[in-house]
């Protein structure tokens, strides 16, 4: 447990869900199998594909259709065709993807003791990939210390799924809690392939991930909000989103 920062009260309060005197961070192994990962990593994979940053941090946010793509970002639901699409993005990973969105809300709400159905996914939730090279924008500097609510605004509830092993898949890249002044304590947190971490989004939780010196990074930022209005929805089926285009 932490102590919460008054950051959420400079943003619309929803009670039974913003954060007021219960804040943590919390780790769980175990809720996403391994036949899950096969799926989720399946998806970055393919998505990587067709883009990926010339620097060291990209990312695919299945939401919006942002990929990272050389020194920039492409929308990859408007460069592939539909045909394209479905294959690189398998309707049966899909289900997955939003299977374990809905397992780690349930996870955060159980938790803080809410009703799943006042938190919300919002944006940015997105699939990252962090290597060795090094940054060619600021966009690939993933190793800055930040407050998630400052950075991201919406942000109540940060999740964090790894995808791969700390030690053996990547060296260096450990998430860290950084001190606060109610904190004088570092707290690491090793990724490990299926682990999902948790926390409150505001001061009370500013952190870090070092830098990555050996291998490659996966993982996935799952972010939600008390706020019905910064809501984002689930991707569709690729059958419903080819007969609205
Ligand atoms: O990948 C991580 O461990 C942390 C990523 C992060 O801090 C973020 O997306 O805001
Ligand atoms: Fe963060």
């Amino acid at each position: 447990n932490v102590t919460c920062s008054s950051d959420y009260k400079n943003y619309p309060i929803f009670d039974g869900c913003t954060p007021k005197t219960n804040c943590r961070r919390c780790v769980k192994d175990g809720l996403v199998s391994q036949e899950e990962i096969v799926s989720l990593m399946r998806l970055l994979q393919n998505g990587m594909k067709h883009g990926g940053s010339s620097g060291g941090a990209s990312i695919l946010d299945l939401h919006t259709g942002a990929l990272s793509k050389g020194q920039q970002f492409i929308n990859i639901y408007k460069s592939l065709e539909s045909t394209e699409l479905s294959e690189t993005f398998p309707n049966s990973d899909m289900q997955v993807y939003r299977k374990v969105k809905n397992k780690i809300l349930a996870a955060i709400a159980n938790e803080f003791g809410l009703d799943p159905k006042k938190l919300h996914l919002t944006n940015p939730t997105f699939f990252s990939r962090m290597t060795t090279t090094p940054a060619k924008t600021q966009h690939d500097e993933y190793w800055h210390y930040h407050i998630d609510k400052i950075q991201y605004g919406s942000f109540d509830y940060t999740s964090l799924l790894y995808l791969a092993d700390y030690g053996s898949d990547f060296k260096g890249g450990q998430f860290v809690f950084d001190k606060t002044t109610n904190n004088n304590e570092e707290v690491v947190i090793e990724p490990r392939n299926g682990r999902v971490s948790f926390f409150t989004s505001g001061s009370e939780n500013p952190h870090h991930v070092q830098k990555v010196v050996e291998g490659v990074r996966y993982a996935v930022t799952i972010s939600f909000t008390c706020d019905p209005s910064k809501a984002i929805t689930d991707p569709l089926d690729w059958t419903v989103f080819r007969s609205l285009l």
